[in-house]
């Protein structure tokens, strides 16, 4: 099963104008899609960020993948390695914490591991979920991720959204995802107004989804005494509280004091970051991530870690496509320690690279795909238009806060403000 060809396609999709601490979501979110092309004509797809910093490291390496055999993993790892040796990428927005070079390669490996994995399941007749060991659970919860948003885009017309920013508006983006798509549970999107404002976004959605876990993630815009704050007004309403404040010292502080657990995404991002956060007992929740926590497999070793501790696994989720939902599928479907509805931000988006109906939602879960490998087939020509895009759009790397400067030109992005 050697690989032949590497095909490397960046691509944007349209995005809604999505608050957060750092911004607003511009026009398109970028991504990339890799094709592994095999001497047997099998081919493995893998999806993941699309800005150009990561875009060059991967770049690196497709030269070196020309006859290696998709069933050497550690081969492939100790490739990216020693190709990207010394370099780290980082990002604009910070969203998904801090940077290393051991975070670098376990980004830039991931996007192949997927196609690898891909490509394996359709050699066996297998789906990927199978090659992890089979299926701890036939479907994934998901949760409902709401955003405050502004209506239309710099100079575009309002979308079917429109503007997010009152407890009513929010409770109604809730009940349209909560009836298109049946979640069960609800992620509020935070750091964007007063922490009260906020707070009274969830008392809204509380009161209007009676029996629903609910999540808020400011990104770390809080300080750690306004997070002991809210975790008191929340207490009984909030199933976790998501990075209120950054760093492990400051989630830690909060965490001895709130009677929920904390989640993160921001101060648990690689290996070196889970003895001292574990330590300190800053966090009850971690949320896993195959894009930058090393692939699907590391993912898994992750969850172990986890359970060992006592720690809660759920997962963090930035704007996507199938190719990335699939294999969020089959690693949450081969987890048994997954202990919370995953995040997505599928709802927001209105095109794809796949072909529809490999992964549909039904009472807010996907239920794993039984067809070899990821069991989602790429559709050249939504692949065509996503890349024309990609080139027309002009964008090169995520930059929330720069966009934002376009509706508020003073906008500072600041976590640990409030
Ligand atoms: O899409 C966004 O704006 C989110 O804020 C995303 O970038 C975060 O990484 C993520 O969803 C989170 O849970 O922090
Ligand atoms: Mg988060």
């Amino acid at each position: 099963m050697k690989i032949r060809d590497v095909v490397l396609t960046p691509v944007a999709f349209a995005d809604p104008p999505l608050l957060n601490v750092m911004g607003v979501h511009e026009p398109y979110a970028l991504r990339s899609v890799v094709q592994l092309v095999c001497e047997d004509g099998v081919v493995g797809l893998g999806e993941s960020y699309g800005d150009e910093a990561f875009l060059g490291e991967v770049r690196k390496v497709v030269p070196g993948l020309a006859g290696h055999d998709v069933f050497d993993l550690p081969g492939l790892k100790r490739l990216v390695a020693r190709t990207l040796a010394g370099t780290v990428v980082t990002d604009e927005h910070g969203l998904i914490g801090g940077f290393s070079i051991r975070k670098t390669i376990a980004s830039v490996y991931s996007l192949f591991e997927v196609a690898c994995l891909d490509a394996q399941g359709q050699a066996l007749g297998r789906p990927v979920v199978d090659l992890l060991g089979g299926k701890a659970r036939d479907e994934v919860d998901f949760s409902a991720y709401l955003f405050y948003k502004y209506g239309a885009h710099v100079g575009a017309d309002e979308d079917s959204w429109g503007e997010v920013v009152t407890p009513e508006a929010l409770v109604s983006v809730a009940k349209r995802m909560v009836d298109e798509y049946g979640f069960r549970s609800i992620k509020l999107k935070g750091g964007v107004f007063e922490p009260s404002q906020e707070i009274a976004g969830i008392r809204a959605l509380a009161e209007a989804f009676p029996g629903y876990p609910l999540r808020i993630d400011p990104n770390g815009a809080w300080t750690p005494e306004t997070g002991v704050r809210a975790a008191g007004e929340l207490e009984g309403v909030l199933e976790y509280l998501e990075d209120p404040t950054p760093g492990i010292e400051g989630m830690a502080r909060v965490a001895e004091r709130a009677s929920m657990p904390l989640a993160t995404n921001m101060c648990v991002v690689n290996l070196g970051d889970i003895e001292p956060a574990f330590r300190a007992r800053a966090i009850g929740v971690l949320l896993s991530d195959h894009h930058f926590w090393g692939g699907i497999r590391d993912t898994q070793a992750l969850s172990i870690t986890c359970e060992s501790f006592g720690v809660g696994l759920s997962m963090h989720s930035n704007s996507h496509l199938g190719i990335s939902l699939a294999a969020m599928v089959h690693v949450a479907a081969a987890t048994p320690h997954l202990t919370y509805a995953c995040d997505t931000h599928w709802p927001w988006k209105t095109a794809d690279v796949i072909a529809p109906g490999a992964l549909e939602f039904r009472g807010g879960a996907v239920t794993v795909p039984e067809r070899p490998g990821l069991g989602v087939e790429l559709d050249a020509d939504a692949l065509a238009v996503a890349h024309e895009n990609y080139v027309r759009c002009g964008l090169t790397k995520r930059d929330d806060a720069t966009y934002m400067r376009k509706y508020r030109p003073a906008f500072e992005p600041n976590t640990a403000r409030w």
